[in-house]
């Protein structure tokens, strides 16, 4: 048999034999009439049962004995001496005992002093119940039945099996789910009526029996004979259909509580009557305690007798007490200490549940059934239930932080690269302009607002990454020359300074985006965080329209002979062999292209809108410097001072002083012309800027910021 269970008692099952569940252990009391000797002692029979449950003391009681005893008795049950043990059996144990057929374990015992007639009942409810239970075999064919018998002594408080020779004490285990069992018990299966009788006999002659004063044939042991029915459904109908339920009935058959003086006990007698009164003694205190609750310690391993009726007298089991008692005088005393034990039994609660014995098989099979239900629950509820982990939050974090740090690495390298040039090219221009003799300190100074930058920022310097190519049939400009010494070393010269207007007849409606290309943009220094977007959008147009031409009035002595400016629009100049295509200038890292068509609009301007062009730039762009005046504020002292915006015929921008010789550059249109590159018109580092390059922090904010502005820096002027 496989593994066994217990379930509740359903309407089957309770049709079977009773139902389970929390009740009290079924008390009986049986009279039996006075025996032989007792007669012959003329002691008189001082209890009488009045009724079906109350037996009563008849004899006076003295004063103190009144107040010690009471006098009535009552029970679920009591059998006066004319009651015949069917009658006993029918009323005190049969519901119980058959509760056995039903899967529901049951007790009937058999408690009282010696020769109190415990074997006499014991034996007629034995037989009564099995024979019951062939008759309900019999009558419930749709089940199969398997019946089993076993039996026991608690001789000496050693336990020994009835029903072999071998006298050998056998050890109790303790099963997880059976309780104590005995080890090694045998067990037969029950044939038939007959075999049953048989082994039946067998017990009784293997028992332990001895004669005493007081009974014959005492017996001198603790007998437990157990029957156990397994019963399955031939047809797997019903709520147990794959089930077998299984069983223990036990009958109990005590040995009498005796005293000794009384049995006149001596020797080997008195050891087994000390033996006997010891494990009846722990059995009253057992069921003093359960009457009392479950509360505490009880004391079952105290005796075998208890620990092996353990689930029998407070566990999973109905259970029957009938108690056998003495009418005579002399017997008081006994009889009394039985009802108080009776008593106290009437209290104990036990908790019988049907036991179902799941088979192997079955069980295999039932596990399997839970393995695929529970393995389709867990597919059913895993995309749903199952939230956004910790685990799952932090891998996507780590993705999260792996791409910015790509990022950043990327930026990092551009940044260190720009760094890198633009230290290149200042020292390239540096060292140029330790080369260049000290010329220029009479120049105006030219500053134009940079757009990109605050007040207390780093300059934002557009740069070449490689020198521009200002030889497009173009006068060449040198920004040494429109940048006096004192301003190139300003500290405060933090401002974009244009070396080169190569293209300054820009259509008004020309915007950066169509009309502007960059072959390299970089960034030297950022402090402008979110406005810089903003700014370089609104003021790039402004840049690009407006800063087109910045021109004085022409020099009387035309320093080109190649160029002619016209009178009548000081800031057209009018080149005849201008190129034809686009003009492509590599300035400051732009290079703007401007078609023929274009260009020609811009110089069929009407001079008001120069002017008005003109007027824009100064206000907006081109600051006087606070040193020196602006040759467009100081147009009239222009010519005095000699000092000459003219244009080239790039439409470039040339700043001029009043030394021709000295300042005037005359740049022949070929091809041949050596470029002047970025390297060589910046004017130098400005000092703040120095100062502020090593302070540039590449953290996180910074780098993103400039990943941003690059970014929508490229789309604009690459779309
Ligand atoms: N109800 C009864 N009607 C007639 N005779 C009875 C009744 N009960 C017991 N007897 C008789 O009393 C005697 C003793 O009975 P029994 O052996 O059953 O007592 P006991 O309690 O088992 O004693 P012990 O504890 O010593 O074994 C027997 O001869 C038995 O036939």
């Amino acid at each position: 048999m496989g593994e066994i269970g217990v379930a509740d008692a359903d309407g089957q099952v309770q049709g079977l034999g009773g139902a389970g569940g929390d009740e009290k252990i079924l008390v009986s009391v049986r009279l039996r009439p006075l025996n032989e000797k007792e007669s012959t002692r003329n002691d008189v029979s001082d209890w009488e049962c009045i009724n079906d449950d109350t037996v009563i003391y008849r004899n006076s009681l003295s004063v103190s004995e009144r107040s010690m005893y009471p006098t009535a008795y009552k029970f679920d049950r009591v059998f006066g001496p004319g009651c015949s043990t069917r009658q006993v059996y029918g009323e005190g144990a049969k519901e119980v005992a058959l509760s056995v057929v039903s899967g529901i374990n049951s007790s009937v015992f058999a408690y009282g002093q010696t020769s109190s007639g415990k074997t006499y009942t014991m034996s007629g409810i034995t037989e009564y119940t099995v024979a019951d239970i062939y008759d309900y075999v019999e009558k419930h064919k749709e089940r199969e039945f398997t019946l089993k018998f076993s039996a026991m002594e608690i001789y000496n408080e050693s336990v020994r099996d009835l029903l072999s020779t071998d006298t050998t004490p056998l050890r109790l285990l303790d099963d997880p789910e059976r309780g104590t069992v005995v080890e090694r018990l045998t067990e037969e299966t029950i044939r038939d009526w007959n075999h049953f009788k048989e082994l039946l006999s067998v017990c009784e002659a293997q028992r332990q029996i001895g004669e005493t004063s007081l009974n014959e044939a005492s017996s001198r042991s603790h007998q437990i004979l157990r029957l156990t029915i397994e019963s399955s459904a031939r047809e797997l109908l019903g709520h147990y259909k794959s089930s077998t339920l299984a069983s223990t009935v036990n009958f109990v058959d005590l040995a009498g509580s005796e005293r000794a003086s009384q049995s006149l006990s001596a020797g080997m007698r008195l050891k087994e009557g000390c033996h006997i009164n010891r494990s009846l003694l722990t059995l009253g205190t057992v069921i003093r305690k359960l009457s009392k609750g479950r509360n505490g310690h009880i004391p079952f391993r105290d005796s075998k007798l208890t620990r092996i009726l353990q689930s029998s007298l407070g566990g999973n089991a109905r259970t029957a007490i009938i108690c056998t008692m003495s009418p005579a005088r002399s017997h008081v005393e006994q009889s009394r200490n039985t009802l108080l034990f009776a008593s106290c039994a009437k209290e104990v609660t036990t908790n019988a549940q049907v036991n179902v014995v799941v088979s192997d098989k079955t069980l295999v099979k039932q596990l399997q059934r839970e393995l695929t239900r529970l393995e389709s629950e867990l597919k059913n509820t895993r995309p749903d239930s199952v939230a956004p982990d910790s685990m799952a939050v932090l891998i996507e974090k780590d993705l999260q932080i792996e791409k910015l740090m790509k990022e950043v690495a990327e930026l990092t390298q551009q940044l260190d690269l720009a760094q890198s040039q633009v230290e290149n090219l200042l020292q390239s221009s540096e060292g140029d302009r330790a080369s260049t003799p000290d010329q220029d300190h009479h120049y105006p100074k030219l500053r134009v607002r940079d757009s990109f930058r605050s007040d207390n920022s780093v300059s934002y310097s557009l740069i070449s990454e490689d020198p521009p190519s200002l030889d497009l049939g173009a006068r060449s400009f040198d920004a040494s020359q429109c940048s006096d010494e004192r301003s190139s070393r300003s500290s405060e010269a933090t401002f974009i300074q244009f070396p080169e207007f190569e293209e300054s007849f820009i259509p008004e409606n020309l915007s950066p985006e169509d009309s502007i290309k960059t072959s390299n943009f970089v960034g030297n220094g950022i402090h402008e965080k979110k406005d810089a977007k903003e700014r370089a959008n609104q003021n790039f147009d402004g840049h690009w329209k407006e800063v087109q031409c910045v021109e004085v009035e022409e020099p009387t002595t035309k320093p080109y002979s190649n160029s002619k400016m016209s009178e009548s629009r000081p800031c057209r100049f009018e080149e005849s062999n201008r190129p034809s295509l686009d003009i492509k200038t590599d300035t400051l890292g732009l290079t703007m292209i401007v078609n023929e068509e274009r260009a020609d609009q811009e110089l069929k301007s009407p001079p008001l809108k120069e002017q008005k062009e003109l007027n824009g730039l100064h206000s907006t762009f081109i600051i006087p410097s606070p040193e020196k005046p602006s040759p467009w504020l100081l147009k009239e002292s222009l010519s005095e001072s000699r000092r000459f915006f003219i244009r080239s015929r790039s439409c470039r921008a040339r700043l001029m002083n009043n030394s021709p010789n000295s300042h005037f550059e005359k740049v022949e249109d070929n091809e041949s012309t050596p470029s002047i590159g970025f390297e060589k018109d910046f004017p130098g580092r400005p000092e703040g800027f120095q100062k502020k390059l090593p302070v540039l922090k590449y953290d996180l904010d910074v780098k993103e910021f400039i990943k941003k502005c690059l970014r929508e820096f490229y789309e604009q002027l690459c779309c």
